[in-house]
């Protein structure tokens, strides 16, 4: 896959002297869903807005569908669309009048089939005549999305899509993007919620005191780093792990009535099969047992710590 965004060498900082990123190299692939994942303050909005020219990079270079950010913005912010953290909107304007107006604002020629499928799309087209204020904020944040893809750009960028959405919502809103997706088009979105990145996101970028701390597939980044844990329910509750086997990765839990054993699932031999041995001689037996895979929370939760 190529890339559609290209960043290099890039700087920022602010005119108060702090440094909001720290030579960010990046490539994004036309086509992907890309997730950045950081704590508060990590510099998501500050990356986002360099590649949009919204923020003035102090240096380095961006190219985004073939235009330098810089050189020629217009071309390269022609390509992209941005939907920001905040709902801003015109309130006594239609919906349909909202999103149409957006598309003039970048010069492009009227295309009424176009706006009609875009909201259509996006479950709106019922509501064209509407004015903004009688919406919901669900109804808002898509026209909010609607406008981001009125000019028809290749790159889509959302800044925390789904925060302060409820649950059903947020689905919703993940289902929309991944047909986004399907369609053509290149998504990056920031998010706080690991579970957002865990459950859309092709690969995942980990941004922690302006610099990039990590880039990984997804799939690779859960399974490189991804633990498992296998508990067993115990017949009978025992006081304590016997000392013959302290130096297993066990810990005992439940008021002594279940045991957790944690392996690689990486690794070639998990170590069960003599588990399960050790605990027969010992004469521990288990009525149920369950596994669960360690999830990208843990890894994130991890790799800041780790980097602080
Ligand atoms: N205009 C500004 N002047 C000075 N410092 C700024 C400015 N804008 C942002 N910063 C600082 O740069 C750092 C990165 O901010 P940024 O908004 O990019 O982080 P973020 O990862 O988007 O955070 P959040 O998740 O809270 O939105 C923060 O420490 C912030 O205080």
């Amino acid at each position: 896959m190529s890339s559609i965004i290209s960043i290099k060498n890039l700087n920022k900082t602010y005119d108060s002297g702090f440094q909001a990123l720290k030579n960010i190299n990046l490539d994004i692939k036309r086509g992907e869903i890309f997730a950045l994942l950081g704590p508060n303050g990590a510099g998501k909005t500050t990356l986002i807005g360099s590649i949009c020219g919204i923020v003035n990079p102090t240096s380095g270079q961006i190219i985004a569908d073939g235009h330098d950010i810089q050189k020629f913005f217009r071309q390269a912010r022609e390509k992209i669309g941005l939907v920001p953290q905040e709902l801003t909107t015109e309130a006594f304007e239609s919906v349909k009048a909202t999103v149409t107006f957006s598309r003039g604002l970048f010069g492009k020629p009227d295309n009424p089939a176009y706006i009609e499928s875009l909201l259509k799309q996006l479950s709106l087209w019922d509501k064209k005549n509407s004015r903004m204020m009688a919406l919901s904020g669900g109804m808002k944040r898509r026209v909010m999305i609607a406008k981001a893809l009125s000019h028809e750009p290749s790159i889509l960028f959302l800044d925390e899509p789904t925060a302060g959405v409820d649950v059903e919502l947020r689905r919703d809103m993940w289902e929309m993007v991944r047909q986004l997706r399907d369609q053509g088009a290149t998504i990056i979105l920031t998010t706080h919620y690991i579970e957002e990145a865990e459950e859309m996101a092709d690969r995942i970028g980990v941004i922690n005191k302006g610099e990039i701390i990590l880039v990984e597939e997804k799939e690779q980044l859960m399974r490189q780093l991804g633990k498992r844990q296998l508990t067993l329910h115990l017949q009978t509750p025992i006081a304590a792990i016997p000392n013959e086997l302290s130096h297993l990765p066990l810990s005992l839990n439940n008021h002594g009535q279940e045991l957790t054993y944690t392996f690689d699932t990486q690794s070639e031999h998990t170590g069960i099969a003599e588990l399960l041995k050790q605990l027969s001689r010992h004469g521990i037996d288990f009525k149920d047992l369950n596994s669960t895979q360690n999830s990208l929370e843990d890894i994130f939760v991890n790799l800041v710590r780790s980097n602080t």
